[in-house]
This record gives structure tokens, C-alpha cells and sequence, in this order.
């Protein structure tokens, strides 16, 4: 019987998601990091209690693909021990455009097998503002959270661990980041430090302290600034943005060229789900002018101020505190005949945590039957999964876009546009 610790040679076959690849032995399923498909490696086993699957890390390549390169972070590279190795770059061992081909078979075959829809998808590169002709993916990171150890110490965690590990760089951040994040300094009770370059002001450094019980307690309240498109949106300092420097502007943007201007109805009940401080929102009014109407739907309250302020110059648009799926439910049951009808002929713009929108939020929207819906998705296998539902309802996949929104990891963004066609 095999136990954690053991080493194992293996042959590495395809990526899955997470940012792993699968092998076999012995007729069972190891997941392996960092690694590639082609490659043969000694990896040390992590888990063994599966049936079906097991995992390791590489700690040896003994046969590296073409497309291996010295890692971007010293701290994450397979020189170090797996327990000891910075989480938060496990591609980074890996040339950026195979990085993104194997981004986009994730996405592919997460579409295929959960959606139901076969679709090519290329995961497209998105400049940095620091630097627009990068070809490593570092640079790009505006906020990184360093965790805080027993003794004060920041620093990210250890892949799949609770474990901070030591680092003196941040190479996956802004220069603004790497300047201010404060590697060398203690911070004894604190639960985490965050660091934050916003596009307008200085770069900031919040200790959350921890309660009694190791909680991490709320920032005190305080504004800052983010520009997008010529417009300046106001954000809670500790509060949700997207994270990397050419992320809000890039989504701005696709979420405008999603929407099938033919479907679209100023005067309908439009909504930004998941709003936060109305980004997108701010995306279909700047396209659709001054008579947009629509309701961003946010469940931090703080968020949901910025937004209000954010979107202040639209009279038709509204800002709301609540969960998107009691808004949805009590959307379904309230509502006469003309408010019915302006739900249907709306556009839903939505963007849920990684999770996704989940089953009963899919259910209630597609029982409102809005006319187009723009998903605007940061996990493909939670994305392909909700298309997934939303084909069963009569919806279907009319286009989709990826973007390489964080590079040097596994993870993929993606603006995809569905349509009634019931
Ligand atoms: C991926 S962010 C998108 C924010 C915004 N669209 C943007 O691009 O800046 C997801 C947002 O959903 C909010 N959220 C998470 N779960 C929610 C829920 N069940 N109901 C409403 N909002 C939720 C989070 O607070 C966060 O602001």
C-alpha cells in the first residue's frame, strides 16, 4: 500500500483542472504538479487515501517537455521542496503560450463535457499597463494578499497548504507592489497583509489584525481610486477589484462587444449581478447611453455605495444590497405584467465568485427569461457547468472569449454570451 511520502516515476499525460496534470500508476489516477504533458518525473505522493486517485508533486524532472522553462519565481520552482514552494504560480515553470494552449483545452473540454457545446476557445493575452510588451506574465498582480505565520512572518502560503513560506520577491506583481509589500517586516497577531496598487494614488499596505480567535477582523473604512476607459470608479480600499492591472478595462470591453446591440433594450429590466461597484454596469451604460436602465445586485453593502456613486450619472440605474439568489427568487415571485415583460426582454450581465452562479440562481433567472445573458466567468469548469443548465432551460452558447487575466497560473477568465432561444 502506497503512503504520502513515497516516490514514484511517472509518465505525465494531460492537464486537468487546478492546475495539475494526470499520470498513471498501477492502473489508478495521480494528479502531479508541477509538471507538464510528455514529461517523465519522480514526484513525491501527497495523498493516498483515494481509491480512484492519488497525488504527488514533482520533485525531479527526468524527461522535460520543450516547453519547460526555468521558473518565473525562485520561490515556486521545483529547486525548493514541495512544502516549501510559494503557491499562487504553479504554470509559471511553463513558456506563456503553452500556458495558454492548455488554458484554453481546460476550457474546451469543461465546455464539452459539462456544457454540452464543442467550442475552440484561445485564451488571448492581455497587455500589462507597466508593461505592454511583456512576454514572461509577471507584472501584472495590483493587490496580493501575504499571509501572516505564528512568528509574524508574511508571505503566500505553500501550494494546497496552510504553511507561509519565505520569499523576498513578488514576481508576479506590479512594480508599484513589489516596492511597498513589506517581506521583511513582522507583524506578530496580525491574520494577513494586503497590498494594493490602485491605477490612481499611492500603493497601500492593510494589516488585518485577528481576533481572539484568529479571525481576521475588517479593515477600517477608506476610498480608493481605479480609472477604467476614462472613467474613475471609487472602491472600498479593502474591498473587490479585479487583480490584474489590465483586467476591469479588458472585461469593460468585452462585456460591451458581447452584447447583441439587436437585443438589447435600454428600457428593459437590465441587471449587473455579482455588481460589486458597478464595473460592468458602467460598460452598458458607456455603450448604451444616458436612458440606460439597470440594476447591479451586490451583496457587500459597502460595494453596493460605491456603486450607487459610481453610477450616479445614469438616472435609470440603481444599486442594490442582497444575494443574487433571494434577488432572482423574489424577481420571479413579485412583479405584474409589465414588469414581467421588461425582465424578458432584459439583458443579464453576471460575474460570480469562482463558484459560479450555481444551480437555483440558473433556475430562477432562466424562469424570468431574459432575452441575452453576458457570464462572465473566472473558473471554466464552474462557467461549463452553469452553461450546462442554462442549455437545459433553452439557452444557448451564442459566442465566447478567454482571457489570460493571470498568467503563470492555471487560472482563466471567460465572457460568454447566451441566448433564448426558446
Ligand atoms: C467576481 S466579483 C465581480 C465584481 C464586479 N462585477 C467587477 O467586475 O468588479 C464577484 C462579486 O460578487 C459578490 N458576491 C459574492 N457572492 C454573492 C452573492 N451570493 N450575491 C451577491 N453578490 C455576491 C462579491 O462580493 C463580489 O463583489
Amino acid at each position: 500500500m502506497a503512503e504520502p511520502g513515497q516516490v514514484l516515476e511517472l509518465e505525465v499525460g494531460s492537464v486537468a483542472h487546478g492546475g495539475i496534470f494526470v499520470a498513471r500508476y498501477d492502473g489508478r489516477v495521480v494528479f502531479v504538479t508541477d509538471t507538464l504533458p510528455g514529461e517523465r518525473v519522480r514526484a513525491r505522493l501527497t495523498e493516498t487515501k483515494h481509491d480512484r486517485f492519488w497525488r504527488a508533486d514533482t520533485i525531479e524532472v527526468l524527461d522535460a517537455a520543450p516547453e519547460r522553462q526555468a521558473h518565473v519565481w525562485d520561490a515556486a520552482s521545483i529547486d525548493r521542496d514541495p512544502a516549501e514552494r510559494a503557491g499562487g504560480a504553479e504554470f509559471g515553470h511553463i513558456a506563456l503560450e503553452r500556458q495558454r494552449a492548455l488554458k484554453s483545452q481546460v476550457l474546451g473540454e469543461s465546455l464539452a463535457r459539462m456544457g454540452g457545446v464543442e467550442r475552440d476557445v484561445a485564451v488571448e493575452a492581455v497587455p500589462t499597463i507597466d508593461a505592454p510588451d511583456d512576454q514572461t506574465g509577471t507584472g501584472w498582480r495590483t493587490r496580493v494578499r501575504l499571509q501572516v505565520d505564528a512568528d509574524g512572518r508574511p508571505g503566500p502560503y505553500a501550494a494546497r497548504s496552510h504553511h507561509v513560506v519565505d520569499i523576498d520577491d513578488l514576481p508576479l506583481a506590479t512594480e508599484r507592489v513589489r516596492e511597498a509589500a513589506p517581506l521583511r517586516s513582522r507583524f506578530a497577531g496580525a491574520a494577513h497583509v494586503d497590498v494594493i496598487a490602485p491605477s490612481a494614488g499611492e500603493a497601500i499596505v492593510l494589516v488585518a489584525e485577528s481576533d481572539r480567535r484568529g479571525r481576521p477582523l475588517p479593515y477600517e473604512r477608506g476610498t480608493v481610486s481605479e480609472s477604467v476607459a476614462g472613467r474613475t470608479f471609487s472602491l472600498e480600499r479593502g474591498g473587490f477589484w479585479q487583480v490584474h492591472s489590465g483586467a476591469a478595462e479588458t472585461l469593460y470591453r468585452a462585456v460591451q462587444d458581447a452584447i447583441d446591440p439587436a437585443l438589447f433594450d435600454p428600457r428593459a429590466a437590465n441587471l449587473d449581478l455579482y455588481g460589486g461597484v458597478g464595473l460592468l454596469a458602467a460598460a452598458v451604460g458607456d455603450r448604451f447611453g444616458d436612458t440606460v436602465r439597470i440594476t447591479t445586485v451586490e451583496s457587500d453593502p459597502l460595494a453596493t455605495d460605491h456603486a450607487a456613486q459610481n453610477l450616479s450619472e445614469w438616472i435609470g440605474a440603481r444599486a442594490v444590497t442582497a444575494r443574487v439568489d433571494r434577488y432572482v427568487r423574489e424577481l420571479q415571485a413579485a412583479g405584474n405584467h409589465s414588469e414581467r415583460a421588461r425582465t424578458r426582454s432584459a439583458t443579464v450581465v453576471l460575474d460570480p465568485p469562482r463558484s459560479g452562479a450555481g444551480r437555483e440562481v440558473i433556475d430562477a433567472l432562466a424562469a424570468l427569461a431574459p432575452r441575452q445573458l453576458v457570464y462572465v466567468a473566472c473558473d471554466p469548469v464552474a462557467l461549463a457547468r452553469d452553461v450546462g443548465f442554462l442549455r437545459a432551460h433553452g439557452y444557448e452558447l451564442a459566442d465566447i472569449r478567454a482571457f489570460d487575466l493571470f498568467p503563470n497560473t492555471h487560472h482563466v477568465e471567460a465572457v460568454a454570451r447566451l441566448v433564448d432561444t426558446r
